[in-house]
């Protein structure tokens, strides 16, 4: 390391990203002898198998629990918005805070739904970040300090953690940033986000045009391209997923702008979302095509395009019944189930 790296603010985080465990190879061998028991033909769970096995394996537990699953929806303010990229205004963001409080917004019913813990951040909505086209939205140590207080969503207990967040402009923001790391035209990047019709989607893309020009001489370090276009939500669930990973806490992601977070800790280690699984994949276009290149399969694909972490619950969902089965169906032998006959 230089003697420049060592002074930057992102020192830290930069030696966490050397810190990152690895999974458990034991547990998923423990994992994989009980399903051979279990009365079902091998291998008819399909994904789910490789779900409970995922979960054992960053869990480090043989058998894996998800007791105390959290979906932590973190929000921020983006001064972009001021250049007409959403369908919608910035007061939606602390109006949406007090209906994530009230119990009244989607993300409320698919926890309740499915027996989920759910905490929101706010990242002082009222205080909207600097617009990403004319200078940077955090100051680096701005941004470490967002990344670190985002660090707070793994609670002792937690034993899987669904990140998503709230913030008017954030597609945007998370545009601007696959266009920093992977290149490419700005209008290749762009969606309708909130429901943008095609004057907007222009505007949209200009911006994102303008904001890589703006920052163009920094954007070769993935964390200066947090910190330039990102925003503290943005942060904050990068910083959620890297402390899940030094405490072996597996992670699901929602849609197009929860993964920005997590392409910007694969574009600085590419193992580093080595514990973490795509909820979904959103309809916001291009997202598939991120998850492509972070190598991530998504659980669900259901043409959902509203965040708050709302895909990453619904997959929660269906690891709950992925782990049922594997934690309480009978084994062959236990139910008196003939097994599978000699070819
Ligand atoms: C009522 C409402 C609830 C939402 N919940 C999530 N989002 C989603 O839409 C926003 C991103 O889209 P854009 O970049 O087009 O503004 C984020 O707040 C995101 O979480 C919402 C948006 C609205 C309007
Ligand atoms: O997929 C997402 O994360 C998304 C899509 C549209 C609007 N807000 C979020």
């Amino acid at each position: 390391m230089t003697s420049d790296q060592a002074a930057s603010p992102f020192a830290d985080i930069r030696r966490l990203l050397t810190e990152m465990p690895g999974p458990d190879g034991d547990t998923v061998a423990a994992i994989r002898a009980r399903d051979a028991q279990l009365t079902k033909p091998p291998g008819s769970l399909g994904r789910l198998e490789e779900f409970v096995e995922w979960l054992g394996a960053w869990q480090g537990k043989a058998k894996p629990t998800l007791d105390r699953p959290m979906v932590c929806v973190f929000a921020g303010s983006h001064g972009v918005v001021e250049r007409g990229v959403s369908a919608f205004p910035a007061a939606v963001n602390r109006q949406m805070l007090d209906n994530f409080a009230a119990g009244g917004a989607a993300i409320n019913q698919l926890c309740a739904a499915y027996g989920l813990g759910f905490r929101v951040f706010d990242l002082a909505v009222d205080m909207p970040t600097g617009d990403i086209c004319s200078g940077p939205a955090l100051d680096e140590k701005g941004c470490v300090a967002t990344m670190a207080f985002g660090m707070e969503a793994v609670a002792a207990g937690t034993d899987c953690l669904a990140v998503g967040e709230m913030g008017i402009g954030n597609t945007t923001v998370a545009a601007a940033i696959y266009a920093a790391l992977y290149g490419g035209e700005a209008e290749h990047w762009v969606g309708r986000g909130t429901g943008l019709d095609a004057a907007g989607l222009d505007r949209k893309a200009q911006a994102v045009r303008l904001a890589l020009e703006t920052h163009k001489d920094h954007l070769s370090d993935p964390l200066a391209v947090l910190a330039r276009l990102g925003g503290r939500e943005i942060a904050a669930m990068a910083g959620a997923i890297l402390a899940a990973r030094l405490q072996r806490v597996p992670v699901v992601l929602d849609g197009y702008v929860a993964t920005a977070a997590a392409a910007v800790l694969h574009a600085a280690d590419p193992h580093a979302l080595d514990h973490c699984l795509a909820g979904h994949r959103s309809a916001e276009g291009a997202h598939g095509e991120v998850l492509e290149r972070l190598g991530l399969t998504p659980v669900l694909s259901l043409d959902m395009r509203l965040g708050e972490a709302s895909g990453a619950a619904l997959a929660l969902g269906l690891l709950k019944g992925a782990l049922a089965c594997h934690r309480d169906m009978a084994t062959f032998e236990q139910a008196g189930v003939s097994g599978k006959s000699a070819d």
